[in-house]
């Protein structure tokens, strides 16, 4: 850093003080510049010295008010101060707070010389038009009945004036009905005029604005989203989440909190996280996308069931969790995947996927997978299943996990060590088992155990997997004609028909959707998206110093 070659060097002020400030390519630094005089006399009291990097940097710009928010005495001094001191400018930057949130703070230096303060704007600015990832011109969607139905007001009073201040121009659309978003992105966006798409809202929104965006991206570029097969094209604007719904998985996946102001500075510096997409069809009918969450089973019975008391808010998840849990119904079908071979992680890591990954940064060329692909078409025109693995069983739960889908309730997820963009899924099943294993199961989501280690749950990284119900295959005669404790139902099941058809079958859930059809087939399309977000920063990459921020805005309101 101090290598670097320094492209402006000043004594400024600081409130009373007098700094030394200097710019190089990558970071402004500042530090008391008496304090330095004190520590070459031989004094232990070292220089304060506080540095921002210029990536992180949100503006800078020529400061004409005096701060408002001071004493009546100190508003007395900075009067003086600024009569003596009369240039100003602020520089407003990313600031870590506790656990992964970011906040927009202000540092304003003052001087007597106009050239000076205008040269350190221009050249300021300069640095911050070279970071060509940064976005320009935004396209934002705010769903207002999402969550606690504060989307509106969450981008107008928390995210609006962070990209204002970054001079970010936007044009808003309150969505006026479910899939308006979609349907707009899908026929009507002019996303030339963008370079990137907000969504205000929780995870059926985000699912929303995917399936406008790829499908958007497919169109025009003549691809049959329908094939199986289909080599799909890479969007490439990218998506930012304002969390403002009752489930924000993805953006708490990707930026590590759910905080809008977060989210917004995620936005303003131009962050860029590939991610994963599953493509599921049934035969040749593509049904949706997923990012987070495939499931059957338990998973897509929870989410049947909530679905009916959707009157309940929130709640509905707790009581249809325990509803279904103790229906403890389990479900017989054949399960075949593709292996992630040549992948460098496992789902039984301990490491997990974070900010600059190098599991998700190794990913496999397209030309490989084409090849790959091929090879797979040439041994299934032989009749040959390939590499393919199957298995045939009963099962309590099959999901399949894009990302390690942590949550505020699951804090390492599903699959913890699942990568947001290395090309796989981590294929979980639960094979049938007593209650009270099921249980310990599922109470190990919530705590530090590995869930994996038992001997009823085995996981696959797959790059493909296909799921048959055995009911669809078989017409299940057998299976009906099977005595009711056998098929491990449960005896809170009175109506017997009832409970012998409801576990014939059960639902998918596709990240909180549910699917029409059982018999799917899914494949993981290698960073198809990207997000405005960097992965989960590691704890040790908080913070340069920082110190006696003089304001930190927008106001410190509690979040959703
Ligand atoms: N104006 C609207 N009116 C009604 N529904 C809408 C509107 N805009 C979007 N939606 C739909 O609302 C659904 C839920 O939105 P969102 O994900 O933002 O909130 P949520 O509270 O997290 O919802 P959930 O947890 O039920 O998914 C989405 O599937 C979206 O399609």
């Amino acid at each position: 850093m101090d290598k670097q070659a320094k492209l402006l060097s000043s004594r400024l002020f600081l409130k009373h003080r007098q700094v030394e400030v200097v710019l190089n390519r990558s970071v402004l630094t500042w530090k008391e510049a008496d304090k330095e005089r004190k520590r070459s006399s031989g004094i232990s009291e070292g220089a304060h010295s506080r540095s921002v990097q210029v990536c992180e940097i949100v503006a800078v710009s020529r400061t004409e008010d005096v701060d408002d928010k001071r004493t009546r005495k100190s508003r007395k001094e900075a009067k003086q101060h600024s009569q003596l001191y009369p240039h100003a400018f602020t520089v407003s930057y990313v600031m870590r707070t506790r656990r992964h949130q970011w906040r927009c703070s202000d540092v304003t230096f003052h001087c007597d010389n106009q050239e000076l303060c205008d040269q350190w704007i221009r050249v300021t600015n300069e640095q911050l038009s070279l970071l060509t990832d940064r976005p320009k011109s935004l396209l934002v969607y705010i769903n207002p009945f999402g969550g606690k139905r504060r989307g509106k007001r969450i981008y107008e009073q928390k995210v609006a004036p962070v990209f204002h201040r970054a001079g970010i121009s936007t044009d808003v659309i309150v969505t006026e009905r479910a899939n308006h978003a979609r349907d707009h992105l899908e026929t009507e966006a002019n996303l030339d005029k963008y370079d990137g798409v907000v969504c205000v809202g929780g995870d059926g929104m985000f699912s929303e604005i995917l399936h406008g965006l790829v499908s958007r991206t497919q169109t025009d570029h003549d691809v049959d989203q329908n094939q199986l097969d289909a080599e799909l094209v890479p969007c490439s604007i990218r998506i930012g989440i304002i969390p403002a719904g009752s489930t924000d998985c993805i953006c708490f996946a990707t930026v590590g909190a759910n905080d809008p102001v977060t989210s917004a500075l995620h936005i303003v510096v131009g962050d860029s996280q590939p991610m994963d997409v599953c493509s599921v069809h049934h035969n040749d009918i593509f049904l949706r996308y997923s990012v987070s969450l495939l499931g059957y089973g338990f998973y897509g019975d929870l989410l049947t069931d909530s679905e009916r008391k959707r009157w309940l808010g929130p709640a509905r998840y707790d009581l249809s969790g325990v509803k279904t849990f103790l229906s403890h119904n389990y479900y017989k079908g054949t399960v075949s995947f593709l292996p992630a071979e040549g992948n460098l992680g496992n789902p039984k890591d301990k490491q997990q996927c974070r900010s600059g990954c190098h599991i998700c940064q190794h990913k496999p060329s397209s030309k490989d997978q084409h090849s790959e692909m091929s090879d797979k078409k040439e041994k299934s025109a032989k009749g040959d299943s390939g590499d393919w693995n199957v298995i045939h069983g009963k099962f309590i739960a099959i999901n399949a996990a894009t990302m390690s889908c942590a949550c505020p309730r699951s804090p390492k997820g599903m699959s913890p060590s699942a990568h947001l963009a290395d090309g796989t899924a981590d294929l979980i099943l639960v094979r049938k088992c007593s209650r009270l294993d099921f249980f310990r199961h599922l109470l190990r989501h919530t705590n530090k155990n590995d869930q994996f280690d038992h001997s009823f749950v085995e996981v696959h990284r797959v790059r493909k997997f296909r799921f048959q119900p055995q009911h669809l295959k078989l017409a299940s005669l057998e299976d009906l004609s099977e005595p009711l404790q056998k098929k491990g139902f449960n005896p809170i099941c009175s109506a017997q028909t009832a409970c012998s058809y409801s576990a014939a079958h059960s639902s998918w859930t596709c990240d909180g959707e549910l699917l029409p059809h059982t018999a799917i087939q899914v494949s993981v399309q290698c960073q198809l998206i990207r997000l405005f977000a960097r992965g989960i920063e590691e704890q040790q990459q908080q913070q340069f110093v920082f110190e006696d921020p003089c304001t930190l805005w927008p106001l410190e309101q509690s979040t959703n």
